[in-house]
């Protein structure tokens, strides 16, 4: 299939109850979490992030640092990265315009499931956000041009406990909205070795 003709949208519509939702996915540490939006006839409110209501859930987590990525076109791809010890960071995600295929990798060695991965569409129609934790790699690709995505993490940026795996590694399975030769990527995005290389943390 034409790697542009992967890139057709897959939207899914949020309803939101009226309160702020946690699920679980194939990887129990992974969940998806789906903050209400509250519309009126003005637009609509969001308790994006709620400390109290994430640890009802059973996510405890102490953010130090927000970051916000505008990307470009559809099909910019970013990861698989995670940082590790003295820097490791959980992560919590979202898709602010636009959408994007988010994707959490279990790097964990000795884990019952090592190397099996969450793939997930967030983006500003469905306001679905998820939760990484340490432990997991994590990457995104685009799936429409101009997507800005915002996430919190409970590490601060260390460059130099980065890690990487190669987006494309066949043991991972991962099917990506578009393959290596479309995809916009950076050339650390490039050279990053497959699972086995890496070995894990
Ligand atoms: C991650 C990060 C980067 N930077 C600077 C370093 C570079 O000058 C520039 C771009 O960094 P990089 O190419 O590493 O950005 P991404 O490829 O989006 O990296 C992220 O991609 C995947 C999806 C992740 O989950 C990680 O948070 C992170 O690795 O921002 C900072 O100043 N602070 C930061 O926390």
């Amino acid at each position: 299939m034409p790697a542009e003709s992967k890139l057709a949208t897959r939207s899914g519509i949020d309803r939101s109850t009226g309160r702020l939702r946690v699920e679980t996915t194939a990887l129990p540490e992974v969940r998806i979490v789906r903050p209400a939006r509250h519309g009126d006839g003005r637009g609509f409110f969001s308790e994006v992030w709620n400390r109290r209501a994430l640890a009802a859930a059973g996510i405890e987590a102490d953010f130090v640092q927000d970051n916000h990525v505008l990307n470009g076109r559809a099909g910019t791809l970013r990861g698989l990265h995670l940082q590790v010890a003295p820097s490791p960071q959980a992560k919590l995600v979202r898709c602010l315009r636009g959408a994007i295929l988010d994707v959490a990798v279990d790097v964990r060695r000795g884990s019952p499931t090592f190397g099996r991965h969450v793939a997930v569409e967030l983006s500003g129609e469905n306001w679905a956000q998820l939760w990484v934790p340490e432990g997991f790699a994590h990457g995104y690709c685009t799936l429409t041009d101009g997507a800005e995505v915002i996430y919190k993490v409970t590490g601060y940026y260390d460059a130099q406990a980065e890690r990487g795996v190669r987006f494309d590694d066949p043991a991972l399975g991962i099917d990506w909205p578009v393959d290596r030769g479309a995809a916009i990527l950076s050339e650390k995005d490039r050279a990053w070795p497959d699972l086995a290389g890496f070995g894990g943390v």
